[in-house]
């Protein structure tokens, strides 16, 4: 998958592409269908078109929804498992905003040709929300390229399709269970190993921590976690929060994951933490002793989780 930042770098492509739009949050499975669509011409080459910033971010920061993955490298990572040929993240500035919907098709056909166009059937863009469904078939008539709208997929839960928004609800709920269905792989926390206070080691539980920038989150406690250290897979148990026991005076949000087994040095490297299951909220507990208890029960308890997991 070739990554491009611009209209210009995409010059250098000079096959057709078939192009899955959207600022997909979370890449779910919606989101995967758009992207899928986009696939099914042998004649085309794939791409996903998507953008830095959210753009209620740019126009209406008030109404920005927290986002499920925490920068455009995560985004990547879950775009990459479906395999584009292609994938172009644009800037979402205000100047951009305002490009009228038949510009901004212009500008991308003018940079390469465009075999077609894949959305999601509730998708708008454009300045003025002008680029809809019937928009998209007429210039496609008129330019020559295809269309293909995505229905909504079923999300089980009453009549809502699967969404960004169903997704952060349930995360706010901590079921990671029904996230990952919604969603079509784990909901992860991705971030580069820091240093902290090195007081778990003596514990007899060092903690790989992570400063989470993932905006949608799951209720700050106690998670089965999973990750991947140089192709080597650990199960582990991570706390995401701000340890009130600890008392510090302005905590940072971190995910602190202790790795069953011996990870190495992890200092410095980019982890991406699969949360696989909620096990209890984040406590302020009334002594050191009283809380390394706990963490010791907890990891008893995601071993359990694994064990049942029979993996
Ligand atoms: C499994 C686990 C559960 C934790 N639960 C809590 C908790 O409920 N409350 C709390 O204040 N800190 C909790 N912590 C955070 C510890 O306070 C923290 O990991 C410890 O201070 C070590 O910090 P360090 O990584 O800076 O050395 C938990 C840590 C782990 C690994
Ligand atoms: N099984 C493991 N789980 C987590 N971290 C590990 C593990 N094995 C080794 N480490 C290393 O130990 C460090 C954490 O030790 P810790 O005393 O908690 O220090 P800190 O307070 O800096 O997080 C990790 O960042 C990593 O480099």
């Amino acid at each position: 998958m070739k990554i491009l930042h611009s209209f210009e770098e995409l010059r250098e492509i000079r096959e057709p592409v078939y192009w899955a739009m959207g600022f997909f949050d979370g890449v779910h499975r919606g989101h995967e269908s758009v992207i899928l669509a986009a696939r099914r011409f042998p004649e085309a080459l794939c791409g996903v078109l998507t953008f830095e910033e959210h753009p209620a971010a740019v126009l209406r920061p008030d109404k920005a929804p927290p986002l499920i993955v925490a920068d455009a490298e995560q985004k990547a990572r879950l775009i990459e498992r479906l395999k584009p040929d292609v994938l172009l993240v644009l800037p979402f500035t205000p100047e951009f905003a305002a490009l009228p919907a038949e510009e901004f098709l212009r500008r991308l056909s003018l940079a390469c040709p465009i075999a077609g166009i894949s959305v999601g059937e509730n998708w708008q863009f454009g300045a003025g929300r002008t680029g809809n469904i019937d928009f998209l078939r007429e210039q496609g008539k008129r330019m020559g390229f295809g269309v293909s709208f995505a229905s909504m997929v079923p999300s089980g839960i009453g009549d809502r399709p699967i969404s960004s928004t169903l997704i952060r609800e349930v995360l706010a709920e901590g079921d990671m269970e029904q996230a990952r269905f919604l969603l079509g792989h784990p909901y992860a926390i991705e971030g580069k190993v820091v240093h902290g206070r090195q007081i778990g080691r003596t514990w007899g539980f060092p903690t790989a921590n992570i400063k989470v920038r993932n905006g949608a989150l799951p209720p700050f406690g106690v998670f089965c976690i999973r990750t991947e250290v140089d192709g080597r897979v650990f199960d582990g148990v991570a706390n995401l929060g701000r340890r009130p026991t600890m008392a510090e005076e302005h905590p940072p949000l971190l995910l602190e994951c202790h790795l069953f087994g011996d990870a190495g040095d992890l200092y410095g490297k980019r982890l991406s933490v699969d949360l696989l299951h909620f096990l209890r909220g984040e406590r302020k507990f009334e002594s050191f002793d009283a809380l390394k208890a706990q963490i010791g029960r907890d990891c008893e308890a995601a071993k359990a989780f694994f064990a049942r997991m029979g993996a």
